[in-house]
């Protein structure tokens, strides 16, 4: 049983703060809220102080994956398990945790080199959550949401995330569709919560920045996901994939690219997994309808001029 609870936090570094806060704030309704870094930008998607910080630098690339476990035993445990399987784990400053609102962490990378943090603990802000169309953040207990890793690296990734952590597999996609020619290559989508899946690890020909495929977030209503689509195409915003529904968490949702070369999805309708039933499958489709990539640029993961 995995210590892992959920997808806490994301923090990610971007050249055009501006540009994020026009499409989270402006376009995805989320909510700027204060924080501790001047000049970066504190998102509000619930009771958390922030769920997403973007701060500002001269690249665009991912600071951390905040994966949430329940208290401090559970932190030591995990830090443990990293530690035997030959990763080193670095315990967060105090400064450090302030920073990131919460009680105590540990940092390290994980084989796809992407920067990895363990924390309990976080600080609640229990003012009104004031979001763009009054909608709501799917989060509690199925975490912020899920993110897609880049890796050269599949395998390894993949076991470190099961054997390591404990997260769970829930299934798979080949990329190139069923009847690729050569070795499968897959999209492996992983669940540590009744969210279908809070991690997909996704193999890439390269490993540099940005570190990140894609941010999902989910809200509680589809007219939510289509004035966001509407603000998001008002606003110039490149769409990475139309609106569609996918065959596996069966989400509504589409996918806009974000300043810095990756993509957030955004959706509703996600299905519940019940791990007492659940089987891992694949998948031969993305989608039921919709979701047409085909207007989408490279992503900064997949070019090898990023
Ligand atoms: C297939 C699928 C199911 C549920 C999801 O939340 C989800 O993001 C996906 C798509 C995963 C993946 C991706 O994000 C990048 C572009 C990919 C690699 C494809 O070209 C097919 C699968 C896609
Ligand atoms: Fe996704």
């Amino acid at each position: 049983m995995t210590q892992i609870r959920g997808l806490g936090y994301l923090l990610v570094q971007s050249q055009d703060i501006p540009r994020w806060r026009e499409l989270t704030v402006e376009c995805l309704g989320l909510q700027e809220t204060s924080g501790p870094e001047a000049g970066a930008l504190h998102l509000r998607m619930d009771e958390r102080a922030a769920r997403l910080v973007v701060s500002p630098g001269d690249t665009d690339h991912v600071l951390a994956v905040g994966w949430e476990v329940r208290d401090q035993f559970a932190l030591a445990h995990v830090g443990r398990a990293v530690e035997a399987a030959g990763f080193g784990v670095k315990v967060l400053s105090q400064e450090e945790c302030d920073h990131r609102r919460v009680e105590a962490a540990i940092r390290f990378d994980d084989p796809a080199g992407t920067p990895t943090e363990v924390f309990f603990g976080p600080i609640l802000d229990h003012s009104p959550v004031l979001t763009g169309y009054g909608q709501k953040f799917v989060t509690g207990s199925q975490g912020m949401g899920h993110v897609v890793l880049p890796t050269t690296r599949p395998e390894e990734t993949v076991a470190f995330y099961t054997e390591v952590l404990g997260f769970l597999p829930r299934g798979a996609i080949r990329l190139g569709g069923p009847a690729a020619p050569g070795p499968a290559r897959r999209v492996r989508f992983i669940g540590v919560n009744e969210r279908h899946h809070s991690l997909a690890v996704c193999p890439a020909p390269h490993g540099e920045a940005p570190g990140l495929v894609h941010l999902m977030m989910e809200v509680d209503e589809l007219d939510a996901v289509g004035r966001a689509l509407d603000e998001v195409n008002k606003h110039g915003f490149s769409l990475s994939s139309t609106l569609g529904r996918h065959t596996n968490d069966k989400m509504v949702s589409f996918y806009v690219r974000a300043p810095g070369g990756w993509d957030l999805e955004y959706g509703c309708e996600g299905s519940l997994v019940d791990e007492s039933w659940y089987t891992a499958e694949e998948i031969t489709a993305d989608s039921y309808w919709g979701h047409d990539w085909s207007g989408s640029e490279p992503l900064a993961a997949f070019s090898p001029t990023s």
